[in-house]
Order: structure tokens, then C-alpha cells, then sequence
């Protein structure tokens, strides 16, 4: 980014402290329970690595690609099921995984997708919530951090296809 530095605003090992933190709050909920973790690829893959690690009960894990954002800062608003979910969740308790609910449609149109396949339940765990752009009505049941209406990228997020690789949470400032 030509002209601009990095001004961080959540530090890698905030990221991993809050995980820790909700990971323990999900083993619990879901003790017992039929618990399959569907990651939204591509933004979600980091998080859920570190997520799973955490989480100390059996857990299925699973993907589906969506994709609304294209190279855009903005939603295209119309969601695209890049790859669906290959397992059969019937019967499971489905927790979608996510880096960030912005706009909401991503998180509402998966949702409401997963109902055919007859999920005992499902609910969904954010990074990221950043409500101030919410366009659709949904909140995530579980989130790490709430932020203000500011593009981010890093740990997963990405602007252009690239940055997914950086640690921690971040925006360009002026120099
Ligand atoms: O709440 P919304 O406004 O719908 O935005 C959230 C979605 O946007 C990003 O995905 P994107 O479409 O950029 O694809 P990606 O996961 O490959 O980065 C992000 O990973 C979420 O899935
Ligand atoms: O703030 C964001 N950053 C990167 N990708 C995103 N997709 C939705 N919101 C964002």
C-alpha cells in the first residue's frame, strides 16, 4: 500500500487470548451434542485452525466456500456457493464459522441455505462483528471482538486476495 502503514487494532495475541476465552464457552454448549463446525472458506480458515485446537470435545469439521466481496471493499450482495458442504449434516449440530458478520448477508444466506439439509440446529461464531453496516437482521450467537465501520484485513481477511497471512488484525493509515 503505497503511502500508507499498517495501524493495528487487534494484536495476535489478543486474537488468541479471546479464542481461548470462547472456545471454552462453545466445549461447554456443546457437550454432548452431535457438534460439527462448518467453515466459510476462504476469509474463515485461520480462525477456525486456531478455534478447533481449542475446542476439548469431539468435533466434526467441515467447509464451504462462499464468496460476495469478489476484489471489492464492498458486498456485491449476492452471495456465491463457490463449494458446497460435502458432509451429510442431518442431524448435527452445525456451528458456522466465519472471520467477520459485516453487511450480515453472507452469515443470513448460509444459514437459511443449511435448512435443507436437516441440521439438528444451527447457530454461528465470528471473529469479527462489525454491526454499524449490518444491511439484513442477524447477530452472531458467539463473537471474539466487536469494531467499528472499518475495512480490516489480516488473520484471514483479505483486500485484494492477499494479507490473509498477516497475524493480527489491521487498517492502512496515512504516513
Ligand atoms: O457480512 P458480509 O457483508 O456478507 O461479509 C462477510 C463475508 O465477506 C467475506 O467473504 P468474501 O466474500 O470476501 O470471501 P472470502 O471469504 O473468500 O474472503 C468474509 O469472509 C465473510 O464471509
Ligand atoms: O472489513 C472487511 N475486511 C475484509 N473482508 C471483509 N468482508 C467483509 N468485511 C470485510
Amino acid at each position: 500500500m503505497e503511502g500508507k502503514k499498517e495501524n493495528i487494532l487487534i494484536s495476535a495475541e489478543e486474537i488468541s487470548e479471546k479464542i481461548g476465552e470462547i472456545a471454552k464457552v462453545i466445549s461447554n454448549d456443546y457437550k454432548g451434542k452431535k457438534l460439527y463446525i462448518l467453515s466459510l472458506l476462504r476469509g474463515s480458515f485461520i480462525f477456525t485452525a486456531d478455534l478447533i485446537r481449542k475446542i476439548d470435545i469431539p468435533v466434526m469439521v467441515g467447509f464451504m466456500a462462499t464468496s460476495s466481496y469478489g476484489h471489492n471493499e464492498t458486498s456485491s450482495g449476492c452471495v456465491k456457493v463457490v463449494q458446497d458442504v460435502a458432509d451429510n449434516i442431518e442431524g448435527y449440530d452445525v456451528l458456522i464459522v466465519d472471520d467477520i458478520v459485516d453487511t450480515g448477508i453472507t452469515m443470513k444466506f448460509v444459514k437459511e441455505y443449511l435448512q435443507k439439509y436437516n441440521p439438528n440446529s444451527i447457530k454461528c461464531c465470528v471473529l469479527l462483528d462489525k454491526p454499524e453496516r449490518r444491511k439484513v437482521d442477524i447477530s452472531p450467537d458467539y463473537k471474539c471482538f466487536t469494531i467499528p465501520d472499518v475495512f480490516v484485513v489480516g488473520y484471514g481477511l483479505n483486500y485484494g486476495d492477499y494479507y490473509r497471512n498477516k497475524p493480527y488484525i489491521f487498517n492502512w493509515e496515512e504516513k
